[in-house]
Formats: structure tokens, sequence, C-alpha cells
């Protein structure tokens, strides 16, 4: 699946909850025709809330049903500090969307990091390293593990994960998981996926919506100097297995180039 990342615009974020709805249901049954569960791994933002809203609406078929009981549930980037922190992505995720699962619906499983050795990031980010190992299996048989999707924010400058621009974390080759003690975003500490693992997953999807986010995608897809910003070596990477989800505001005036397909419920 070569190509351009694919790009799906929606005048109010009602409408782009439901294709997003509809695009996490297709890896969700891929995911499980694949290997019998679903692995995605998530970002913090606004993401968690804009996850609830399209996946907690109530299926209107049994196509649309989410089962979370075959969900594992990994974090794409997480701070370093302890799990009920206002900063813990993990707190937002499960305020916003874990909290909310009706019971009769199946519980996911969670992966957080692990909070005992929040003094040294870069061991929270070698175990969140183990856990994806025994997750995905070995890591000698498994180069690289493969998640059945990636959802991701993008920043006001461009970052994504916490990979941020023009940091030597973009160069990482060797790790899967990688501390970052240095964030231009607070808090300093965190641990991130690394891009090769990021752009090596089945599907990566952005969601960005409102219009502060006009300038960075303008740049991103439009101009030569956006090419090395995260959210773009993202695109450049994953090519036509990422696509973004963002509503009209967030593109006003960008220059895209067109998507070869009718939605994200048709086929890639
Ligand atoms: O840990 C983080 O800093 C977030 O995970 C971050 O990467 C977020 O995804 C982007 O900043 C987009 O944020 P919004 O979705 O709120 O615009």
């Amino acid at each position: 699946m070569d190509g351009q990342p694919h790009l799906y615009s929606f005048p109010t974020s009602t409408e782009l909850c439901k294709l997003l709805r509809t695009y996490v249901g297709r890896c969700e049954k891929a995911g499980l025709t694949r290997h019998g569960v679903f692995k995605i791994a998530v970002s913090g933002g606004s993401l968690p809330k804009t996850l609830a809203t399209a996946l907690l609406a109530p299926s209107t078929s049994e196509d649309e049903k989410i089962h979370w009981d075959k969900w594992e549930i990994f974090f794409a980037d997480e701070r370093a500090v302890a799990l009920d922190h206002a900063d813990s992505n993990y707190c937002l995720l499960k305020s916003e969307l874990l909290d909310k699962i009706p019971a009769s619906e199946g519980v996911p499983a969670v992966h957080p990091i692990d909070t005992d050795v929040l003094n040294d990031t870069q061991e929270v980010a070698d175990r969140y390293e183990q856990l994806l190992v025994k997750s995905f299996a070995s890591r000698d048989s498994v180069k690289l593990p493969i998640f059945d999707l990636v959802l991701l924010g993008c920043g006001p400058d461009g970052h994504t994960c916490s990979l941020f621009p023009g940091h030597e974390l973009l160069r990482e080759q060797n790790a899967w998981v990688a501390p970052i003690e240095d964030s231009p975003k607070p808090p300093p500490c965190r641990i991130t996926l690394t891009l090769p693992v990021v752009v090596h997953a089945v599907h990566i999807a952005f969601v960005a919506t409102g219009a502060g986010k006009k300038d960075i995608l303008k740049e991103i897809f439009e101009l030569e100097s956006g090419r090395s910003l995260p959210c773009a070596m993202v695109n450049e990477g994953a090519k036509g297995r990422c696509s973004w989800f963002v509503d009209d505001p967030a593109v006003e005036g960008v220059a895209f180039p067109p998507t070869p397909d009718s939605g994200p419920d048709s086929d890639e």
C-alpha cells in the first residue's frame, strides 16, 4: 500500500467522529482477523476526548460494534508521572474513555507505564519496550512491533507522540521506545514510541481539529520546510497507510494531494 497519506476533512467534529469510528472499526476487524486481538497505541492531547465521542456512541449495526474485550491499548507516548497525575496520558484516557465504557460491552486490556521507576526515564522506556516485546513476541523474532493502529495528534509545532522537531530522537533506529528528558513541551520527562515503530504500524491516523492547526498543516503538507517535521516524517514513512482526520477549519486554505479513495470505509 504505497501512495500518499489519505486526508478526510469534515465540516463538523460530529461528522469526523462518525467516520473515525468506521475507520477504527475497520482496523479492529482487520486486527481480529489477523491475530484475534486489536493492538492500538494512542496519544494524549485532545485525542482521548475525540475518541470517546466516536466510540462511545451507541452502535447502529453489528458491523459498528466495538469488541472492547479484544482491545489491547498501549500509549504512543507518555509522561513520566504517576498514573493519577493530571499530566498522565493514561489518566486522561481513563477519565475520558476507559471509565465510560459500559461494563456490558467488555473491558479492554490497557498497558500503562511502570511507575515504580519514575526517577529514571530510560528505565521507564526500557520497561515499556519489554512490555511490547512480551506482547508482540520476542524481540529476536520480531524486528519491529506491528500495531494494528497508531492514533496520533499533531502539535502546533508539528510534533507527534513525544517526537519533537529537530530532536535527536528522530534519528533513533534501534529502540522501540525511547526516553526524552528535554521535551520542549512540559513535562520534560517522557517516553515515546520511536519513528520506525510508528510508521511500521498497519494503519496510522492523525486527528487534528480547529483553526489553530491551519498553519502547521500547511507547512507539513505544502512547504519544503515542513518535510523535516515529525508529522511529515510519519507521512513520508507510512505513505498510504497513513490517514488524517481533520475538520474544515484545520485545513482552510491548505492544498492537499488528492485522496485516491472515496472515504475511510472504502478499501484502500
Ligand atoms: O504528550 C503530548 O504532548 C501529546 O500526546 C501530544 O503529542 C498531542 O498529541 C499533540 O500536542 C496534539 O495535541 P492536541 O490534540 O491537543 O492538539
